[in-house]
């Protein structure tokens, strides 16, 4: 028979803790319920005289008043509630990562040193598959004589905000067991608890594992769904779809069912992301790395829907937040609790102060502390006193809503549906623009408001878009006549913070760096300032520019001037990051440092001239050294990083770390010791020649696996002369002196730089990156330039074929080396027409069609053998030559067609 459970602990008084012991009390009165925490501040809320519980969920105080003194006690004395107990519920904080499961660790350890009768130990905690295993050494190794313990697993379904009705009618309990006789018995005794209120064919009873394992299932299959509702939100957005109607057409279908398909903002809450990373970890400890990568995508695809939201404000906003004021109405993570764990808003909150705006934030069950904990921890390096410039916690949302520029949703609070809309409207900036982060809202009685209402999943960027143009057009006439005035301030303002004679402190800077920011600059000046960039990229490509973020690692010669240049051509978010000061000798090169900047940070002096030149440009300044084992936080949110780093090592961890979490980097290789321009060029790592620092950089990188992928400017040149200067003694005080060479051979030396290289290499980059981020990518960058002595010998052999083939030595051919050049590297791109385009090792040009004469248009590239090849099939001695197109596959022929096509627009434009 199996025991009797009269009396049960539960150990931890959280959500779950609390809620479910509660419940169980209230179901059997014959039951003793102590439940237990360490936290004595939880414990006194418990107990609290007038009910102030330490959580909200709705119906859970008319529990806690039905049985709390009867059967229901809560206490910090764990040990007598252990030793008391029959039964034991875990119910513990397990937060993610390995180390997830200490405080289980902790608290059956416990059990195991105070229990001195036999016990019945329920996980209820969400916990790796084999946990249970793990206690039941745990249990056993401290276990006193004539104490048994049976382990059984119980996991928790309940969703907050809907505990008490959860617990009321579960769906499901699950009871997991050992198969022996004992752990069948222990099942029993735990589901009679239960047997109560829970009716018998709803309880259901599985091996150990599959229970353990049935809980992660379940929580990954559900934010699976949400998952995949939010990237066909996406694909609604870019469609003109309706997510919502979509979501309701599919859930239909009785096999995909209606719930769990609203789309968000993103799924938050303490169990999802947990257990989801608890089930990549289990498949990556079984080594499934498949399986690992199909539920971590769930994850990642939950953070791109946090970014892509906050970067749809920002877009909407005129691309800037910059000095905007934002309602974010909700804090906690759903509606009906006032749990803040993993909540979006968070991570929005966090995104929009890091956009420099300032935000007013409004939750009905949230408490003030908790909001600033959680936003101090999200951004843990910025300090709590600038977290509170920012951020206005309001106590209604008519409050939070007063005189901002955006009002965004992040909470499903049902109050929010029923709010003064109109009133809201009246006191709000205009245009009025509404973020429905949870479509919660009545879109169309909001719209006849006057609101811009932008969804998560409406068709937002045509709506975005149909905004911008009216806006501007609208206030066009009013914001020239200002235009003159603006710019008149502007200068003004800029004089106020601008340079002094004496040298700068760093207090000086600053001053001026805030005060510059303090000044709204329009947003018409903005396109004035880049009309040039308008013109040449179109307005939907500078849209993509000036919403991006690029990261430069290295302030010094290459990466100062390609920040200019991506500043000066509209980005507008730069991160730049370096150790190192301004010295005397960096001005030879640097792009922004001047004679009062000496001893300044580089990053410093770059943020400083960045905000004098563009008044849009956030600049976030970090001054440390990037290392491999801590970098990664600073490339995050990267559209591109520059590699702008001197010393080789760095160089090859970052490029490493780059390539390994698919961030697009571009490399600047050796700028030191050449002095040709000419010779500069960009091309993908593996296809660097004569350049020792890429050679070096690529060789290790070959080892770390990485071959190739990674766009480089490098120079060709090979210096004739390079003469090292010795380092001078203040470099080896700062000691590993190693880490300083450029490359190998030329460690502890100073390389002689003459100052355009680098800026040139710098301004590469820039222009690479620019054009990528308009989406209009430089096509094909050459991979090698200059190869004078290359084209001459493709001449020769041109010339040598066309004289034995018309049987008469020709003198010379109607093309030159140049047009050779022209039809190797410009239209062949130094590729052969044959597939797979390899670059040739003995690369040869041939007349395509013996028909027709040599001209640029009847040329193709081919390695030497195929062009031998193509010769000696298509001449004929008679005239009666064979048509290529019958020898050469269907790819090769559309190559050179193509190519054709593409030199006849090369005549037209050089003649
Ligand atoms: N929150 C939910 O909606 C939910 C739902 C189902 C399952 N779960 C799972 O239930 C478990 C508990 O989650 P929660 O949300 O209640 O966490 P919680 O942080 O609200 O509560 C855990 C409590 O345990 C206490 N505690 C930790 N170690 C202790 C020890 N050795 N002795 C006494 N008290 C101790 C902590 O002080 C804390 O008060 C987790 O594994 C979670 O994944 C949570
Ligand atoms: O269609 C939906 C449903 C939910 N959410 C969001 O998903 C998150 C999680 O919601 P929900 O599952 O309702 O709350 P939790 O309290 O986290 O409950 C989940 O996690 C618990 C802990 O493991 C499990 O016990 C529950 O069964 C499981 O639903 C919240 O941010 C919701 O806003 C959506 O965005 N769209």
């Amino acid at each position: 028979m199996s025991p009797k459970v009269t009396k049960i602990c539960c150990i931890g008084a959280g959500y779950v803790g609390g809620p479910t012991c509660a419940v169980i009390a209230l179901k059997c009165p014959h039951i003793k319920v102590t439940i237990v925490d360490l936290n004595k501040a939880r414990i006194d809320a418990w107990n609290s005289p007038d009910f102030k519980l330490p959580i909200y969920e709705p119906g859970l105080d008319e529990v806690v008043r039905q049985a709390r003194g009867r059967n229901l006690f809560f206490s910090t004395d764990v040990d007598k509630a252990i030793e008391e107990a029959e039964l034991i519920f875990v119910s513990v904080n397990t937060p993610t990562k390995k180390s997830g499961v200490r405080y289980v660790e902790r608290a059956t350890r416990n059990i195991a040193n105070i229990a001195t009768s036999s016990k019945i130990v329920v996980e209820k905690s969400t916990v790796p598959c084999r946990t249970a295993e793990s206690m039941r050494t745990i249990l056993e190794a401290n276990s006193k004589p004539n104490c048994r313990f049976d382990i059984l697993s119980n996991p928790e379904f309940l969703a907050e905000g809907t505990a008490i009705q959860d617990l009321f009618k579960p769906d499901r309990v699950l009871i997991g067991s050992l198969q022996t006789p004992e752990g069948i018995r222990a099942c029993e005794a735990l589901s009679e608890v239960y047997a109560n209120w829970v009716p018998k064919d709803r309880i259901l009873t599985v091996g150990l594992w599959s229970s353990e394992l049935s809980k992660l299932a379940a929580n990954a299959m559900l934010a699976q769904r949400i998952s995949s509702i939010n990237a066909l939100s996406a694909i609604c957005e870019s469609t003109g779809a309706n997510i919502d109607e979509v979501a309701h057409a599919i859930g239909y279908d009785t096999r995909i069912g209606p719930k769990f398909l609203k789309a968000s903002v993103g799924f938050g809450g303490s169990c999802f992301q947990k257990d989801i990373l608890n089930l990549v970890y289990l498949s990556e400890s079984c080594h499934l790395p498949e399986v690992a990568a199909y539920w971590r995508q769930v994850v990642e695809m939950n953070e791109y829907q946090k970014r892509r939201f906050s970067k749809r404000v920002v877009d909407t906003l005129f691309n800037t937040i910059t000095g905007k004021r934002i309602a974010v109405l909700g804090f906690a993570f759903k509606a009906d609790t006032g749990d803040t764990r993993e909540s979006a808003a968070i991570t929005l909150i966090k995104d929009f102060l890091s956009e420099r705006a300032l935000v007013n934030v409004f939750d009905p069950q949230v408490e003030h502390s908790q909001i600033w904990m959680d936003l101090q921890e999200a951004s843990p390096l910025v300090p709590l006193d600038h977290i509170k410039k920012h951020v206005t916690i309001a106590s209604s949302a008519l409050e939070a809503c007063k005189g901002v520029d955006a009002i965004v949703i992040a909470t499903e609070w049902k109050e929010f549906k029923e709010l003064d809309w109109e009133q809201l409207y009246k006191t709000m900036n205009k245009p009025a623009f509404l973020f429905d982060g949870r479509l919660l809202v009545d879109a169309q009685k909001l719209t006849q408001i006057g609101f811009k209402l932008i969804g998560t999943a409406i068709a937002a960027s045509l709506a975005t878009a149909t905004l911008l143009v009216s806006h501007n057009t609208l206030s066009k006439r009013q914001r020239r006549k200002h235009l003159e005035e603006d710019i008149k301030r502007s200068l003004a303002e800029f004089d106020a913070t601008g340079e002094s004679s004496r040298l700068r402190t760093p207090e000086d800077e600053d001053e001026s760096l805030s005060s510059s920011y303090s000044v709204a600059y329009d947003e018409e000046l903005i396109r004035e300032q880049l009309a040039r960039n308008y013109a040449f990229f179109t307005e939907e490509s500078m849209a993509k520019i000036r919403s991006s973020r690029v990261v430069i690692v290295g302030a010094g010669g290459v990466g100062s001037w390609a920040a200019v240049m991506l500043a000066r051509s509209g980005v507008s978010k730069i991160r730049i990051i370096d150790f190192d000061q301004v010295t005397l000798s960096s001005l030879n090169r640097h792009a922004t440092a001047g004679l009062t900047d000496v001893g300044m940070k580089k990053v410093k002096c770059v943020e400083k001239a960045l905000k004098k030149m563009c008044r849009w440009v956030q600049v976030e300044a970090v001054n440390d050294l990037w290392r491999k084992e801590t970098g990664g936080d600073l490339l995050e949110g990267a559209d591109w990083v520059i590699d702008a780093i001197d010393n080789i090592q760095t160089k090859v961890d970052l490029l490493k770390y780059c390539h390994d979490h698919s961030i697009k980097v571009f490399s600047s290789m050796g700028a030191g010791a050449k002095c040709d321009p000419t010779r500069i060029q960009i091309s993908d790592i593996s296809y660097t020649v004569y350049d020792p620092l890429a050679r070096s950089v690529r060789r290790r990188l070959r080892l770390l696996g990485v071959n190739n992928g990674i766009p480089v400017v490098y120079s060709t040149e090979v210096p004739g002369d390079v003469k090292l200067l010795p380092l001078p003694e203040e470099e080896f005080q700062k000691g590993a002196v190693k880490e300083l060479g450029a490359f190998d051979d030329f460690r502890v030396r100073i390389l002689p730089v003459l100052g355009p290289l680098p800026a040139i290499f710098g301004l590469n980059a820039a222009t690479y990156i620019l054009c990528e981020l308009a989406e209009k990518p430089i096509f094909n960058p050459l991979p090698i330039k200059n190869r004078r002595k290359l084209y001459e010998r493709m001449y020769r052999d041109l010339l040598h074929r066309e004289s034995k083939l018309a049987g008469e030595q020709l003198n010379r051919l109607p093309i030159d080396e140049d047009d050779v050049g022209l039809i190797f590297d410009d239209l062949y791109r130094g590729r052969s027409a044959v597939p797979p385009y390899d670059v040739p090792q003995r690369p040869t040009i041939v007349r395509w069609d013996f028909h027709k004469p040599i001209t640029i248009d009847n040329l193709a590239v081919f390695e030497f053998k195929d062009a031998e090849k193509h010769a000696k099939a298509c001449w004929s001695a008679t005239g009666d030559h064979v048509d290529p197109d019958s020898i050469w596959e269907e790819a090769v022929q559309q190559t050179v067609k193509r190519r054709a096509v593409e030199a006849q627009k090369v005549l037209d434009w050089v003649m």
